[in-house]
């Protein structure tokens, strides 16, 4: 009802074309008071009087004073303003909201960063300031207006007050009431501040091979559960995070992406993962239509030669390098299979341009490290526009991928008019984009398939060599297994080149892949957050706080796993999947629900030939210099590499 009065009042207005004074409809809601609607004239605007209740509820006088910023708006624009007002009075989320209309002109004030945020959202239209006639986004309403004209600065203050302490404590005093357990806020960096410092302290750290690896990848989710139990809570900066470890609710958060969405893009994140992995609603939807087919399995298969070719290689380069020292040498795996999941991508991505494709790896790689050592900053607000030198050089590396992936696909566009075999990621994508440009008249922009070809890198790349890697660490540690997955990689494929049936039929090669996925998956931790007010099974979560998935911490669960659960036992997934978690939605390395990993057939099929190559060729073993210290950095890695001894079969 309050909604409904103050939209029509401001449509009277604004259609009241002489109207030479104008209204003001002030409303105040908050969870502590509403004030009734005030109608003033044009005169009273420079400063009014408010009597309201405080946020104790004690009645206060205060000076309002408008803001400075008008803009002249069509009458569309106008409407839709109003309509998202509407939306936000709903949600309970404003504050303080004026909005000023006379004839075509509206001055909009928002107080709170809530609706600043959901209007930069949700409504990207373009008005015009009526100071400098620019075209500004609506989304822009910021103290600074991008066209230099500020808002008055009286209104500044309790805007940045509420962003950085009000509404922060706000919802720790709401969480606290639900049952949830965690630190008190503290200003701007909440618990980042000692995440860092148990981070910094865990990096050198060497483990045991009988510790459990998930209090180390993981440390400070850990500490804090250890600390408030399963129903805590983490800052992250100045947003509470929940804890989700019940399979349960795992489950509802993965089936409704819609409601429990991935972050909000981080701009430096997003410079890695962007594309897919980031993307929302109807435009996923759209995205993961047009790249399914590129990850069917007919297409895998005819992938099948170019993953076997660099497998190959990288196994021809240890041969001479073992066969030069004799017949036994350590070589240290890590970087070799970090090059070989670049170099599959670059093969079954770009095809023809995997030279190109190499270059692009090489470039993304430093990305990533840049992007480690940005992160640290990247709570600290305009951070990544100051000049230093890690800013500079992403911005190159940015442009230089840029140009590399756009000359790709430029070049690419043109080959498909001759139709050369295009039977690549990129190839099946652009066909695939086509097919929908010609029947819905939409597509991907040239930006858009460059996003996706950067995330085929980033997200199919990182992970498999990981998960190598791992692979390799724990069958040297577990000899007998390495026998077993020799033996029956001997029996099944024989001296043929693995093709897609022989890789199918190796059961325990894959129960020891699942189980290394278990106990060291690359995605250790997941994250959504709540756009809006949503309900998790019983907890009512209010918009504006995320939810952490502890993947690896869920993997190592005794109430779900046993009390073995921190031991290699690829015993476990003998009867499949379904079979270890006994219909538990307890198992999820590659994420669950309708976002779950597009690569994952991908990544299992480059997983197996490689193994089952290496297994044909070497048997290997720890070397005594290796230190096991597995640590996430964006996934999770062997910190002090993997030096193993080679012996040549
Ligand atoms: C062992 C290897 C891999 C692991 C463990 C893995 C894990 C994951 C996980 C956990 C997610 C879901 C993230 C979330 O819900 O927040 C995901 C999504 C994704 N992965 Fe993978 N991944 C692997 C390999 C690959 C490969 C080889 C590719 C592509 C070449 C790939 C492409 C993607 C994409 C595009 C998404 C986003 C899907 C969407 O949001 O619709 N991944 N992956």
């Amino acid at each position: 009802m309050f909604t409904k009065s103050f939209i029509d009042m401001g449509r009277e207005s604004f259609t009241d074309q002489q109207q030479q004074t104008c209204s003001v409809n002030l409303r105040m809601t908050t969870n502590f008071c509403m004030v009734p609607t005030c109608t003033f004239s044009f005169d009273e605007l420079s400063e009014f009087p408010l009597k309201c209740k405080d946020r104790f509820g004690k009645q206060v006088s205060k000076k309002v004073r408008p803001p400075v910023a008008d803009f002249t708006a069509r009458q569309d624009l106008v409407d839709k303003i109003l309509k998202h007002a509407e939306h936000l009075a709903i949600y309970g989320t404003l504050k303080e909201t004026l909005i000023q209309v006379t004839n075509l002109r509206l001055t909009l004030y928002f107080l709170t960063s809530d609706v600043e945020t959901y209007i930069g959202r949700d409504i990207e239209e373009v008005i015009t300031c009526s100071m400098c006639m620019d075209d500004l986004k609506v989304g822009m309403v910021f103290s600074q207006l991008p066209c230099g004209h500020r808002f008055h600065s009286s209104c500044i203050g309790p805007r940045v007050l509420n962003w950085l302490w009000l509404k922060p404590k706000k919802l720790e005093k709401y969480l606290k009431e639900q049952g949830f357990k965690g630190n008190a806020y503290r200003l701007i960096l909440g618990d980042m501040g000692e995440y860092a410092r148990m981070i910094k302290e865990e990096q050198p750290r060497q483990i045991k091979f009988s510790e459990n690896v998930s209090l180390h990848a993981l440390p400070y989710a850990n500490h804090i559960i250890n600390k408030f139990g399963k129903n805590s809570f983490m800052w992250w900066g100045m947003y509470p995070r929940l804890n989700i470890l019940d399979p349960e609710l795992i489950k509802e958060i993965m089936t409704k992406p819609h409601v429990f969405q991935k972050p909000h893009p981080n701009p430096l994140g997003n410079l890695i993962t962007g594309g897919l992995l980031a993307t929302e609603g109807e435009k996923w939807t759209k995205h993961r239509k047009l790249i399914n087919p590129a990850f069917h399995l007919e297409m895998l298969k005819k992938m099948l030669p170019a993953i076997h070719l660099c497998c190959g290689e990288m196994i021809n380069k240890w041969e001479m390098l073992v066969l030069t020292a004799g017949c036994s040498l350590e070589v240290d795996v890590w970087p070799y299979l970090q090059d070989l999941s670049g170099d599959v991508i670059s093969q079954t991505a770009f095809g023809s341009s995997h030279e190109e494709g190499r270059k692009i790896f090489l470039l993304q790689k430093e990305q990533v490290d840049l992007a480690i050592h940005l992160i640290k900053f990247s709570f600290a607000p305009g951070y990544r526009y100051i000049p230093t030198k890690a800013n500079k050089r992403m911005k190159q590396v940015c442009k230089e991928l840029q140009a590399l992936l756009g000359g790709i696909i430029t070049k690419r566009e043109k080959a498909m008019e001759t139709d050369v075999n295009n039977d690549d990621l990129l190839g099946i994508l652009m066909k695939s984009n086509s097919k929908e440009i010609k029947e819905e008249g939409i597509g991907l922009s040239i930006q858009e398939v460059i996003d996706e070809c950067k995330l085929f890198y980033f997200a199919g790349s990182e992970t498999t060599s990981n998960l190598l890697v791992w692979t390799m660490i724990l069958l040297s540690l577990h000899p007998e297994w390495q026998t077993h997955a020799r033996e029956e990689v001997l029996q099944v494929l024989g001296n043929k080149t693995p093709d897609f049936d022989g890789l199918s039929r190796l059961k325990i090669v894959t129960m020891i892949l699942q189980e290394v996925l278990r106990l060291y998956p690359p995605a250790a931790l997941l994250i959504r957050d709540t756009p809006q007010n949503a309900k998790l099974g019983d907890i009512n979560i209010p918009a504006g706080i995320g939810l952490t998935v502890p993947v690896i911490l869920l993997h190592y669960d005794h109430e779900l796993w046993g009390t073995d659960a921190h031991e290699f036992e690829p015993r476990r997934f003998a009867e499949g999947v379904l079979g270890a978690t006994r219909g538990k939605f307890s198992y999820i390395p590659f994420g669950g629900g309708p976002r779950i990993c597009i690569g994952q057939n991908f990544a299992m099929i480059e997983a197996k030939m490689a193994l089952s190559m290496i297994l044909k060729t070497f048997i290997f073993e720890l070397s005594p210099q290796y230190r096991h210290a597995p640590f996430p950095i964006l996934t999770l890695q062997p910190q002090h590499g993997a030096p193993l001894i080679l012996h040549k079969l």
